[in-house]
C-alpha cells in the first residue's frame, strides 16, 4: 500500500532562534519518521530544551522552518495542536487533581468527547502503569510517577508526534529503567524526540540519537548495541569543542 503522507513526520528546515540576544539554536535541520524515536544529546545550555519548545509549536523560530507532516506548524496550529504531545522539563501536573481527573482534563482540553476521553484516560493508565495511583492527589506522588502522569498527558489525545524533554531527569534507578521501556514501548505507535543527558539511557530507548552543541547538530548516528564507549569518547570530544562542526555520520 502506498504511503497516503510521504512527508517525514516531523522535518526542521534550518531552524535558529536567539534568547537575550544571543544564538541558543542555529540552522538545525533534522527529520523524525514516523514511529521512530530520536534522542536529542548534549551538556547544559546545547539547545536542547529550546529545539524541542520550537518543536512543541510554543516557541516560534526566528529562522527557518518546523514542518509537521510537510505542513508549516506555526501556519497550521491546530495540526499542532493535534498532533503532537509535549512533556516540558517540569510537567504541567495540577497538585490537587488526581492522574485520572488531570488525564480527562488534558483530553477533554484536546477536544476529545466525553466518552472518548474516558477511553483515552484507561488506555494511559494502563500503558504508563498509573493503576495503583490513579485517584491520589498529583502532589503526593512521587516523582517517577509524576513522570509517567507528565508522558500520559501527552500521550492522551494521541499524537503522531511526543515531545519529551528530559524524561528520566531525577529518577532513581528503578524509575529510570521503568522510564526506557515506557519510551521504547512507544516506538512504532508514535515518533518520539527526546532530550537527555544520559547515553545509555539514550541508547537503551532511541532508534538514532543527534548530539547538540552550541545550538547546532554537531553528530547524527544509528543506535546500535556495544556503542556506549565509542560514543561517549565522541560526546566528549565535541563537548570539549574538539570535534570539528558537522552533523556526523
Ligand atoms: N528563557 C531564556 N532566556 C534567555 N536565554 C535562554 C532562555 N532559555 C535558554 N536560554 C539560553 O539558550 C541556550 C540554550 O538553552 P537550552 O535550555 O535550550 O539548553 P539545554 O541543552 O536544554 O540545556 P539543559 O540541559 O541545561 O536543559 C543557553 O545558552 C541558555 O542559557
Amino acid at each position: 500500500m502506498t504511503d497516503p503522507s510521504p512527508a517525514p513526520l516531523l522535518q526542521l528546515d534550518r531552524i535558529s532562534r536567539r534568547l537575550a540576544g544571543r544564538a541558543a539554536v542555529e540552522e538545525l535541520s533534522l527529520e523524525l519518521a514516523r514511529g521512530e524515536v530520536l534522542g536529542l544529546l548534549g551538556i547544559n545550555g546545547a539547545g536542547k530544551s529550546t529545539t524541542l519548545r520550537m518543536i512543541a509549536g510554543v516557541l516560534a523560530p526566528d529562522g527557518g522552518q518546523v514542518r509537521l507532516d510537510g505542513a508549516d506548524l506555526y501556519e497550521n496550529p491546530e495540526r499542532g495542536r493535534r498532533g503532537i504531545g509535549y512533556l516540558p522539563e517540569r510537567a504541567p501536573l495540577h497538585a490537587e487533581l488526581g492522574a485520572d481527573e488531570f488525564l480527562y482534563f488534558c483530553a477533554r482540553l484536546h477536544g476529545l468527547s466525553a466518552a472518548a476521553a474516558r477511553t483515552a484516560v484507561k488506555r494511559e493508565i494502563e500503558r504508563c502503569d498509573l493503576g495503583e495511583v490513579a485517584r491520589r492527589p498529583l502532589g503526593q506522588l512521587s516523582k517517577g510517577f509524576q513522570q509517567r502522569v507528565g508522558i500520559a498527558q501527552a500521550l492522551v489525545h494521541g499524537p503522531a508526534l511526543v515531545v519529551l524533554d528530559e524524561p528520566a531527569s531525577g529518577l532513581d534507578p528503578v524509575q529510570s529503567l521503568r522510564m526506557r521501556d515506557l519510551i521504547a514501548s512507544l516506538r512504532g505507535d508514535h515518533g518520539v524526540i527526546l532530550s537527555t543527558h544520559l547515553l545509555a539511557e539514550a541508547e537503551a530507548c532511541c532508534d538514532r540519537i543527534a548530539v547538540l552543541h552550541r545550538g547546532r547538530l554537531r553528530h547524527l548516528e544509528a543506535v546500535h548495541k556495544g556503542e556506549t564507549e565509542r560514543l561517549e569518547q565522541l560526546f566528549l570530544r565535541i563537548a570539549a569543542d574538539l570535534e570539528p562542526a558537522g552533523a556526523g555520520a
